[in-house]
C-alpha cells in the first residue's frame, strides 16, 4: 500500500489538472500543501503564469524557494482558487483545519477565492468531523477566562471535551504567524458543526477556529486505488 505522503503527493499533484495559466492561487499549508507548492514550483519553471497567496509564513518561503510568484492578500483580493489540505473533512465537505496553525490565514485566504479545493489522502475522510482536536485561535490576554467562556460555548452547542493550550515540542506556548495562541480541543465527535461553529464565533477573544463550513466545493482524496474527487456545491 502507497505511503500517506506518497498519497498526499498524488492529490497535489491531480489539483494541477485545476490550475491554469494566469491564475491567483491561495497556497495552503501543511504537508499536503507542500507537496501542491513543490510541483507547482516546477510548473511555473516550465512557463505557467501563476501568482499565489501564501497562507504562512512556512509556505511563502517554500514558494520563493520553488520560484513561485507570490502576492499578499492585500496585493491579491480576489483570487480564482485556493489549494489546501485539512486535518478533516466531513459530510458536505465540513473541514476541520489549523492542525499546523494556520487556520486564520487559511481561512481568509480560502474566503478570498473563487473556489477551494481540499487534497489529502483518503483518511482525512470522516463520517463525523471530531477526532481530531478542533484548534481555535484566541488572543493571548486572559486564556483562563477565554478557555472558560469556551467551555460553556462548546457545551451549549452540545460538545464536550477538554481544552489545551498548544505549546511547541520544546514546550513554549505555542504563537501563530499573527502571533495568536490556540487552544486545540478533543471534543470527540461534532454532530453539529455549523452550531458549534456559531457558538465559537460568539465567544469573546476568539479570533478564529478551525471548522471550514460552506468553503470547500471539491476534495481530492488519495488512496491506493487512486483519486476520489468528492463534491458539494452548498448553493445548489
Ligand atoms: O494549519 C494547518 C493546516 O490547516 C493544514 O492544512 C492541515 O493541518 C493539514 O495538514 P497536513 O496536510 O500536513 O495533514
Amino acid at each position: 500500500m502507497a505511503d500517506a505522503d506518497a498519497l498526499k503527493r498524488l492529490a497535489a499533484a491531480r489539483a494541477l489538472d485545476f490550475v491554469t495559466d494566469g491564475m491567483r492561487l491561495g497556497l495552503g499549508t501543511g504537508s499536503t500543501a507542500a507537496h501542491f507548492v513543490d510541483l507547482l514550483g516546477d510548473r511555473v519553471a516550465a512557463g505557467l503564469k501563476v501568482v499565489g497567496v501564501p497562507t504562512s509564513e512556512r509556505t511563502r518561503a517554500q514558494a520563493l524557494s520553488r520560484g513561485v510568484p507570490i502576492a499578499t492578500l492585500d496585493e491579491q483580493p480576489e483570487l480564482d482558487l485556493c489549494i489546501d489540505g485539512a486535518d478533516e473533512i466531513g459530510p458536505e465537505l465540513a473541514l476541520i483545519k489549523g492542525g499546523g496553525g494556520a487556520l486564520l490565514r487559511e481561512k481568509l485566504v480560502a474566503s478570498a477565492a473563487r473556489e477551494m479545493i481540499v487534497i489529502a489522502d483518503q483518511t482525512k475522510h470522516v463520517a463525523m468531523l471530531g477526532q481530531f482536536p478542533l484548534p481555535v485561535e484566541g488572543v493571548d490576554f486572559g486564556i483562563a477566562a477565554l478557555q472558560r467562556r469556551l467551555d460553556a460555548a462548546i457545551a451549549a452547542a452540545g460538545c464536550a471535551g477538554p481544552g489545551t493550550l498548544r505549546r511547541t515540542a520544546d514546550g513554549a506556548v505555542f504563537r501563530t504567524d499573527q502571533n495568536n495562541v490556540i487552544l486545540d480541543y478533543a471534543l470527540g465527535r461534532i454532530p453539529d458543526p455549523a452550531r458549534l461553529a456559531a457558538a465559537l464565533d460568539g465567544v469573546v477573544g476568539v479570533v478564529e477556529h478551525g471548522l471550514f463550513l460552506g468553503l470547500a466545493r471539491r476534495a481530492l482524496l488519495a488512496g491506493p486505488d487512486g483519486i476520489t474527487l468528492l463534491e458539494w456545491n452548498a448553493g445548489a
